[in-house]
């Protein structure tokens, strides 16, 4: 059976009983607690029924019975030598009273009537019965569906490879509570079908005939035999010296009749094994016979609420990117093609759609084993994870055998990009495959390109490479890409510089968020996402912002003045932040690309080695703000050298070439594991990696020192 008819079947039992589940869980961790009590009177081990029968009827007029509970008090019903009733614990070595038998209070009694009915007497019991065969399901496609994703029951216990948290957890605690979950299931359902009389047996009844002899009490060899803490219960004779009536000794799994003259077997009842298991499911269902047991019941039941709890995070995820399309099959240029057990992929893939119509594209996305015909599709992008032994995940199963190439133009071209994990030896082995098989049919727009453990950085160099071979303007900062994303939150306008056309912005979070030069803040003009990139500078963000005349955003933020609200939200953006390790940085901006570094620099107090180069058109009111700012910084420490290239001045040079002037300085540094980070357009980009080659002959051996944000 597939790995989705389990998941389908443990998500769909867990819903019906969900609530139910929630019900039971939370009075069977207060009845767990209510079993932990202290065991101040439990009986001693060793002492039989001999020695104790003596010692009590020398302190007491008339004994009815005696009992030992579950927890080993002794309770004696009778009458004590003043004729006063009594039903209290004993000391059996004594005689003395402990107190008076304590009923449980009230609301463990009222947890006890829910747990068991759900205040709904037969029907609320039938419920409960239900409910319980429900969680024992629950649990068995649940060890199913581990064994499938640990690659069969050999490796149930391997490691685990930490994937989504609540997913990870979902399974380590399912692990580690399963013997204690399914024995509460197991019993629960057993319980229940002793009460509605499922399980019921005859008895065997044996008939002795015994001795006539007199013998004491505290002689009777089967008194002698039996330890107090062993018996349930011992009704003593209604009249004394009558030899009609008899002792009857009540056993876990017998009762005897015994003669009160002789002490010989009268008669023994042989419970059925039925009634002996629903004695032993009730033990191990409360806990009620062992502290730890007990304990260990409250944890696995705590543990059934977050089972709920993170298995509907993980279905939420799953269910989260529901695909909307705005063009139909037949009229799609851009068919977007995914492959994800857990949503992730497809999350990245939404991102690529949406950027797709929004550019006017006629893109449509679909799951893999949801293939039709696309008659006008000219680019074909396949998104896929890799699940089990390098298999498909569950919905692309059926690629292959859905695929027709004639429903395709052959003109069309494709790009596969695979999702995987290298902790797995398959690394992204679906993908792979995909990639070859539609090589049979297609042209490759592109090589296979991989992505380990959803690596946005990994997956922005597959959208930089599409960008070029395509002609695309596709978003390529890696933040683009993470599946978080945060609300928004308002932000007062502090400052406004006012210069044209490039003008700097203050802005204050009026509700907690934490940001870090570097990051991006997401406005929404019209419902369209603009990113800006974000210097903190006293805890304010500041946005250096150049404003197009038609630009959306630009425009919105040019005609925000001082208190006015800014609803926008933080993006983090983790691979252009400043390197704590690097000791010295050249920081390499064009235009409002200097944002970030402004505040990179205003927060360097550890007095790293930074270096500013930054490139405008030509010196106006703004670069005099820059001038006096990076002056300041240095004279602070906090800045080593501030250069600066006026492309549209009478002396023009650009920021390249003021790299190459420096660069000894830039080898040498780079040799020590000096960062560089770049900000500004991606044109400039480009120019600059082209000279930092030049100058450093192979740029691959430094790529991990190199930080981009260019867009
Ligand atoms: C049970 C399981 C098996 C996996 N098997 C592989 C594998 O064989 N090869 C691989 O590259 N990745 C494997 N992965 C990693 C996933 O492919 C990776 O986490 C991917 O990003 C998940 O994408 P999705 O959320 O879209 O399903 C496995 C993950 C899990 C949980």
């Amino acid at each position: 059976m597939t790995l989705s008819i389990w998941r389908w079947a443990h998500l769909a039992l867990a819903l019906v009983s969900g609530l139910f589940l929630i019900i039971l869980s939370i009075t069977g961790v207060i009845l767990a607690i209510g079993a932990v009590e202290s065991d101040a009177y439990r009986t001693d081990k060793n002492i039989t029924l001999a020695e104790t029968i003596p010692i009590l009827q020398k302190n007491y007029s008339e004994i009815t019975e005696i009992s030992v509970d579950h927890k080993g008090y002794v309770t004696l019903q009778g009458t004590d030598l003043e004729g006063n009733p009594v039903n209290a614990w004993i000391n059996p070595k004594t005689g003395a009273i402990y107190e008076p038998v304590k009923n449980p209070s009230d609301f463990i009694q009222w947890n006890i009537a829910l747990h068991r009915s759900l205040f709904l007497k037969e029907t609320g019991r039938v419920l409960v019965g239900i409910v319980s065969f429900l969680l024992l399901i629950i649990t068995i496609t649940g060890v199913i569906l581990i064994a499938k994703r640990q690659q069969g029951l050999r490796h149930f216990f391997a490691k685990i490879h930490k994937d989504y948290f609540w997913s990870y957890f979902h399974v380590i605690t399912g692990r580690l509570t399963l013997i204690p979950v399914f024995l509460l299931a197991l019993t629960g359902t057993y319980l229940f079908m002793a009460r509605i009389g499922l399980t019921e047996a005859k008895e065997k009844i044996i008939h002795f005939e015994p001795e006539e002899k007199e013998i004491p009490v505290q002689e009777f060899p089967l008194f002698k035999n039996t330890l107090v803490k062993d018996i349930e219960r011992l009704e003593f004779p209604f009249i004394p010296d009558d030899p009609e009536e008899f002792y009857i000794l009540h056993l876990k799994d017998k009762s005897l009749s015994i003669h009160q003259i002789s002490g010989d077997l009268v008669t023994e009842t042989v419970l059925p094994s039925t009634t002996v298991w629903e004695k032993i499911s009730l033990d191990l269902h409360t806990g009620r016979t062992n502290v730890l047991w007990a304990i260990i019941l409250g944890i696995a039941s705590l543990n059934i609420l977050f089972f709920i709890y993170s298995g509907l995070a993980i279905t939420f995820r799953r269910k989260k990117s529901l695909i909307k399309n705005h063009f139909q099959e037949k009229e799609a240029e851009f068919i977007l093609l995914v492959g994800s057990e857990n949503g992730s992929t497809l999350g990245f893939a939404s991102k690529i759609h949406d950027q797709l119509l929004q550019a006017g594209h006629a893109s449509y996305l679909t799951e893999l084993n949801k293939i039709t015909a696309f008659p006008k599709a000219k680019h074909l992008l396949v998104f896929t994870s890799t699940y089990g032994l390098g298999t498909a995940p569950s919905n692309a199963t059926r690629f292959e055998h859905l695929f027709n190439p004639n429903t395709f133009p052959k003109s069309l071209d494709y790009s596969v990009i695979g999702f995987g994990s290298k902790a797995y030896p398959d690394f992204c082995a679906f993908a792979q495959h995909i990639d070859h098989f539609l090589d049979q049919y297609f042209s490759r727009a592109l090589p296979l390109f991989t992505i380990n453990d959803r690596s946005t950085e990994e997956f922005s160099a597959w959208v930089q490479a599409w960008n070029k071979a395509k002609n695309m303007d596709l978003g390529t900062t890696p933040a683009l890409y993470t599946a978080q994303s945060p609300k928004l939150i308002p932000f007062e306008v502090i400052n406004h510089t006012q210069t044209n056309p490039t003008f700097i912005l203050e802005l204050k979070p009026l509700k907690k968020v934490s940001f870090r030069s570097g990051d991006l803040l997401a406005i929404y003009p019209q419902n369209k996402e603009r990113l800006y990139s974000v210097g903190k500078v006293n805890n304010h963000l500041q946005l250096v912002v150049k404003h197009h005349e038609n630009g959306l955003g630009s425009t919105l933020l040019a005609e925000l003045k001082p208190g006015d609200i800014l609803e926008a939200k933080c993006i983090k953006n983790d691979s252009f932040h400043i390197p704590d390790k690097s000791k010295e940085i050249f920081m390499i901006a064009n235009g409002t690309g200097i944002a970030p570094f402004l505040g990179m620099i205003a927060e360097n107090t550890s007095k790293k080695k930074i270096h500013l180069y930054a490139g405008f058109r030509q010196k106006n009111s703004l670069s005099e703000i820059y001038d006096q700012w990076t002056n300041t910084a240095i004279r602070d420490h906090k800045l080593q050298s501030y250069q600066v290239a006026y492309s549209r001045a009478e002396n023009f040079c650009y920021v390249m070439d003021l790299l190459v002037q420096d660069s000894s300085k830039f080898v040498k540094a780079m040799q020590n594991g000096a960062t560089i980070m770049i900000c500004g357009s991606l044109i400039m980009q480009n120019d600059v990696e082209k000279v930092l080659e030049e100058i450093l002959g192979d740029l691959q051996p430094y790529r991990s020192q190199i930080r981009t944000d260019c867009y």
